[in-house]
């Protein structure tokens, strides 16, 4: 699904990725954990094409796409959740869902999945007509998740998604990852939440200062005594 091989990206000349490669298979879940300011949101915006690239090269489903602006990506099947959320806060949940339907024509399929966000999450179709800033963090994490699945991703890139949820929400993102997994969309996640993370991931790397600096299965990474002692606090 992708390929990611060597990519270097700067803010204003200071490099916050020197060297990263990682990849993803068809419908796996893949992590990257590592700590603050270690490049892992960098990563996925050059990814998603909104950091230019120093180096390196970016395949997706075969196809060389370093070069290619980020709203192609899009329509390729590439999707950024970013961190933060992003949503509209004014507009109402059901626009804020429409707005990530826009690059799709198939108005089937976006009555599907506006369906399956509706069915999943019952506030998301209680509150359709609300503004989306009256919403809690945990959903509008969740609206922002299906207002990415509303772009028909292949791949799905999650930045941070357990951010400003309450505690008994955690537990909900990280089953609904698993559930858009079971949709056959493969996933990139980012998080602080490194335990959750690694535990639903079939496979992770671990980012320091701008590079990877480990990977393996997330069985493997969770019983490593470095990741225990970094980033586990055992
Ligand atoms: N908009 C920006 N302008 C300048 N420097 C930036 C910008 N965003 C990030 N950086 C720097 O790039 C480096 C990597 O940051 P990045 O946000 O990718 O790390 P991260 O691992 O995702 O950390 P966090 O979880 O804190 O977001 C850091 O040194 C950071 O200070």
């Amino acid at each position: 699904m992708l390929h990611v091989r060597n990519i270097q990206s700067s803010y204003r000349r200071v490099p916050a990725i020197r060297d990263v490669s990682l990849s993803l298979n068809r419908g796996e879940i893949v992590a990257i954990v590592g700590g603050n300011g270690n490049g892992k949101s960098t990563t996925l915006r050059a990814v998603a094409g909104l950091n230019a690239l120093d180096g390196g090269t970016i395949m997706l489903k075969g196809q060389d796409i370093s070069a290619v602006p980020a709203h192609e990506r899009v329509k390729r099947g590439l999707v950024l959740v970013p961190e933060g959320r992003r949503l509209f806060p004014r507009l109402t949940v059901e626009q804020n869902l429409m707005l990530g339907g826009f690059t799709t024509s198939d108005a089937a399929k976006r009555e599907q999945t506006l369906q399956f966000a509706y069915d999943t999450f019952t506030v998301l179709g209680e509150r359709r007509r609300q503004q989306a800033g009256t919403l809690s963090g945990g959903e509008q994490q969740m609206l922002a998740m299906c207002r990415g699945l509303m772009s028909q991703p292949d791949l799905l890139m999650l930045d941070e998604p357990s951010w400003g949820v309450a505690p008994k929400l955690v537990t909900r993102i990280f089953e609904t990852i698993q559930l858009i997994r079971q949709r056959g969309i493969t996933v990139l996640l980012v998080e602080q939440n490194v335990h959750r993370a690694l535990e639903i991931a079939d496979r992770g790397y671990v980012i320091q200062t701008g590079r990877v600096v480990m990977e393996g299965s997330g069985q493997d990474l969770l019983g490593n005594d470095e990741v225990r002692q970094a980033y586990l606090g055992m």
